[in-house]
């Protein structure tokens, strides 16, 4: 398994998204992420801009959606031409049927989790999806510190998957930079959003090369 880093685009410059799109075209995936005010206390995109992203990406389009009523507009978003779903496990009210719905459009489907939401009454459900997203911060805004409380759900949720004999990707979000990368994937993750990390840096292929490298070093 090799490192995946997926930049946010949250706090690009939205007023040259495509160039914006341009600077990390190195990257794996580019972590799009939605929200309503109302699952966060932030609104941030929808579906015109979402479009806007996937159309000027060299590279595949990952949906981060921080929202109320999932089940209702996730399979919206893979219609866009993303190739994965993220939805929130406390915002969902059918999360396997969501995956399922997801899977059958040909899209990725991922179960995201806040800080302080268990892995386990979700461990039954790891064979409906290909990720699981560990919140490394409350989601809602970029910038934000990592939380090292959350290293050892990363943790559990990796043995689950391995216990289990199966195949999911583990994404972490929140704060991730040169200073917490590698013990998010020594703890098992193994796709890494980084915002504020890549677009603040002088240089964001340089950028996306040593999370990589340091990421790598330890999966
Ligand atoms: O989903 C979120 C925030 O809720 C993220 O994707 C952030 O946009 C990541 O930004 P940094 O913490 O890396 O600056
Ligand atoms: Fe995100």
């Amino acid at each position: 398994m090799t490192a995946l880093i997926s930049p946010s685009i949250l706090n690009c410059d939205f007023g040259h998204l495509a160039d914006e799109m341009d600077k990390i075209a190195t990257a794996d995936y580019a972590h799009i992420d939605i929200m309503d005010n109302h699952f966060v206390p932030n609104l941030a995109l929808g579906l015109p801009i979402a479009e806007a992203a996937v159309a000027n990406s060299s590279v595949p389009c990952d949906a981060h959606l921080m929202i109320e009523q999932p089940d209702r507009w996730a399979p919206a978003y893979a219609e866009l031409g993303f190739a994965s779903v993220t939805f929130h496990a406390e915002a969902a009210m059918a999360p396997v049927k969501l995956a399922r719905e997801l899977h059958a459009m040909g899209v990725r489907a991922s179960l995201a989790l806040r800080p302080g939401t268990p892995i386990e009454p979700y461990i039954d459900l790891l064979p409906e999806f290909d990720q699981i997203l560990v919140m490394t911060v409350e989601p809602g805004f970029g910038g934000q510190k990592f939380l090292d409380l959350t290293l050892p759900k990363i943790q559990r949720t990796r043995k689950a998957i391995e216990d289990a004999g199966l195949d999911l990707w583990i994404q972490v979000d929140g704060g991730v930079s040169r200073e917490t990368i590698e013990r998010a994937a020594e703890a098992g993750a193994n796709n890494f959003v980084a915002g504020s990390a890549v677009f603040k840096a002088e240089d964001a292929v340089a950028e996306i090369a040593e999370l990589r490298r340091l990421a790598d070093a330890h999966l």
